[in-house]
């Protein structure tokens, strides 16, 4: 695991544009395309801009298919759905085809979207094991990460699958990869700034009290892949490392 801390955002930014750049070209050499999923919330929306302006042209984005590490139950019309974020921010600047994109389907019920969308991956995998080549992931201040919220079901989902919960304190549905999908990544980066989630990241990286029901991103621990996480001052400031 690699813990990296950075005192501006433009160097934050540069840095995990470089590391996705990186991994993207490798896998396009390795296998002719980068198989990356985004993550949702308001932390990547400055990264996704510089991708799609300053850093646009250092990968061949034909080659690049997009996915979504979760999803809220909303239509994919509405501001709150991740995949607007990311078409306004990333894929609509980037011109980027809608075949290269593997939305959720939130026209279905949570279940059904959920269960579309693992067979949606399925397919593009070609049955082959689904290992991304990079999760980019959020955290939130009660350090859930994707949609792998404290205290809900999905956290007991032991399948390397996309499933469906019910989270109580947003009094929604979500649908989110789970962990062990998660897990079998190459490559997973965490972006987690400010000083909201400074107590979360202390109990997250800093594990002196390993409770994955209260803080799921502890989850987080690839089988074989590497783990980076991107910080600034403020969200790190709590840390022991
Ligand atoms: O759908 C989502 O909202 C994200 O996937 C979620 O896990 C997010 O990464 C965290 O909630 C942090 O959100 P912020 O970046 O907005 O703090």
């Amino acid at each position: 695991m690699s813990v990296l801390i950075y005192h501006t955002d433009e160097e934050l930014i540069a840095d995990l544009a470089n590391y996705i750049f990186k991994i993207g070209n490798q896998a396009i050499e390795e296998r002719d395309c980068f198989n990356f999923v985004l993550t949702g919330g308001n932390s990547p929306k400055p990264l996704y801009h510089a991708l799609a302006t300053t850093y646009a042209d250092r990968i061949d984005w034909s080659k690049v298919f997009f996915f979504f590490g979760d999803e809220r139950d909303v239509e994919p019309g509405l501001e709150n759905y991740n995949g607007l974020m990311a078409r306004e921010t990333l894929l609509d600047p980037l011109n980027i085809p809608t075949e290269q994109v593997f939305y959720v389907n939130t026209t279905l019920a949570p279940a059904q979207a959920a269960d579309a969308y693992i067979k949606s991956i399925e397919t593009h995998f070609q049955g082959a094991d689904i290992n991304f080549d990079l999760i980019l992931l959020g955290m939130g201040d009660d350090a859930h990460t994707a949609s792998l919220f404290p205290e809900t079901e999905i956290l007991k989902n032991q399948d390397a699958s996309v499933d469906s919960v019910y989270v109580e304190k947003l009094a929604a549905f979500r649908i989110s990869f789970t962990a062990p999908l998660i897990n079998k990544a190459k490559n997973v980066a965490f972006l987690v700034t400010g000083d909201s989630k400074a107590e979360a990241l202390r109990h997250v990286i800093d594990v002196t009290d390993k409770n994955t029901f209260l803080y799921p991103a502890q989850l987080i621990n690839p089988f074989d892949g590497t783990l980076t996480w991107f910080l600034d001052a403020k969200s790190s400031k709590l840390l022991n490392s």
